[in-house]
């Protein structure tokens, strides 16, 4: 008797688990036959050697179905697969078999009796055999694919033949009855008197399954195949409206974030000119203040009105006025292009620009720069008491910001160089001195 541990294994064998289902259960029963034709079971193969084969069979591209090792329940099987190659390894934990100092035991293990149909049908300890009933949904493809035609060693015991009595045939599963007949290892029986063992086997006990609990069985099978059946379909209506509902926050989010982008866009921009309005100016500007401060540079306001506005609005109409206003600010924003230039509407006829600009001849090209462009804009403006165009006057004023000093204070000195020059006569520029 070999050792349990090196067990041999007899004929030939061909174990699909339940991960590789899909592969074996495509076979048809002619497949499985010829793949069975070259089986070939070997002794026990020591680890390395198994080593060995699993790189091995890496670089072939075609091998047969073999039981690589086993050990008690555990095994590790090689099988071909739809031109491919596979390795399996697992164990058998259903049924444990325990052999008690020769005599046979069977010991039901991770079992629902609520669940499958199990019963023993005839166990023989002398002469070493058990007849075995289970009621399962595993289809008869699959069960025979894990004990086709082969001997297989179990614990000390040697499975002989399935019968299989098809109890339900649902869309998914096969409800069936299997008759597994195992007979105890030992050598003298030859694969012929097998055969005939199976035979008086079958014709002494054949399995009998009364009318009534053949209807109990199908009637749960089908039941829990129904609930299986159910939670597939809730499943994937779930991960559908699951997925539906996740699509559609996304578009509500992308939504709201174009919304909220407008917001913001909308409350700091004045929404004729495009340009920052007043509020915006204030936040940034003082930003803008702060930041010069540290660094010691100038900051420089310019307050920049349109010359008798009320005039041109009286002689074109608001909507003309609006489109004046319009271009004047484009001419503004063509003015000031540099990244921390920040250029808004004050408010009415009336715009700012908080610059860096340092020197007094910087901020008298800037402005002189403003007034062509915006009489190069050569709106008509009749009306207008220094020119036949719209015009501008500016007012600046400029300061190395200090703890001491005011950001309004510097906006006002601009105010005030803009009200002296509109005293002076307009369409003209003129810098604080202070
Ligand atoms: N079309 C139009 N007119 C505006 C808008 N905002 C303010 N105004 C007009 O701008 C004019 C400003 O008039 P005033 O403050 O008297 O200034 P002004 O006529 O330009 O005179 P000076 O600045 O002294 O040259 C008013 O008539 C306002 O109605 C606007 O958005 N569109």
């Amino acid at each position: 008797m070999p050792r349990k541990d090196q067990a041999k294994v007899h004929g030939s064998f061909l174990l699909g688990m339940a991960n590789t289902f899909y592969s074996i259960s495509a076979l048809s029963s002619c497949d499985v036959d010829s793949l069975i034709q070259n089986v070939s079971a070997e002794d026990w193969y020591p680890i390395s050697y198994l080593n060995q084969l699993f790189e091995a069979l890496r670089e072939t591209e075609y091998y047969n179905p073999t039981l690589l090792h086993q050990a008690g329940q555990k095994f590790v099987l090689a099988w071909y697969e739809n031109g491919g190659r596979n390795l399996g390894w697992g164990s058998i934990g259903q049924i444990k078999m325990q052999d008690n100092s020769q005599s046979l035991k069977l010991v039901f293990k991770d079992y629902d009796p609520e669940r499958l149909f199990t019963r023993l049908l005839a166990l023989d300890e002398e002469k070493g055999y058990a007849v075995l009933e289970v009621a399962d949904m595993l289809p008869p493809d699959f069960t025979r694919a894990i004990f086709y035609h082969g001997t297989f060693l179990w614990g000390d015991l040697l499975w002989l033949d399935l019968q299989t009595e098809i109890l339900a045939q649902e869309q998914d599963y096969t409800h069936a009855i299997y008759t597994y007949h195992f007979k105890k290892q030992d050598q003298q029986y030859s694969n012929q008197n097998i055969n005939e063992f199976i035979d008086q086997l079958c014709l002494s006990q054949p399995a009998d399954i009364s009318p009534e609990m053949a209807q109990t069985l199908a009637w749960k099978l089908k039941g829990m195949s129904a609930q299986y059946t159910l939670e597939k379909q809730i499943n994937e209506r779930s991960s559908e409206m699951l997925g539906k509902a996740l699509t559609e926050q996304v578009r509500i989010r992308n939504h709201l974030e174009k919304a909220n982008q407008i917001i913001r866009l909308q409350s700091m921009q004045d929404s004729l000119t495009g340009l920052y309005n007043k509020r915006y100016f204030d936040e940034a500007a003082n930003d803008l203040w702060h930041c010069i401060m540290r660094q010691q540079e100038k900051i420089t306001i310019y307050m920049i009105d349109v010359d008798f506005f009320k005039k041109y609005n009286d002689s074109y109409g608001h909507i003309k006025g609006d489109e004046a206003l319009q271009i004047v600010a484009n001419c503004i924003k063509q003015n000031f292009k540099r990244q921390e230039d920040i250029v808004a509407r004050f408010g009415g006829e009336e715009f700012i620009v908080a610059t860096t600009d340092a020197t007094d001849q910087q901020i008298n090209e800037q402005a002189g720069n403003l007034i062509d462009k915006v009489k190069e804009a050569n709106i008509p403006h009749t009306a207008s008491l220094v020119a036949k165009h719209v015009t501008i006057t500016i007012g600046t004023a400029s300061i190395i910001p200090s703890e001491k000093t005011k950001l309004q204070k510097l906006i006002k000195a601009a105010d005030k160089a803009l009200y002296v020059a509109k005293e002076q006569g307009r369409n003209r520029h003129l810098h604080s001195v202070n």
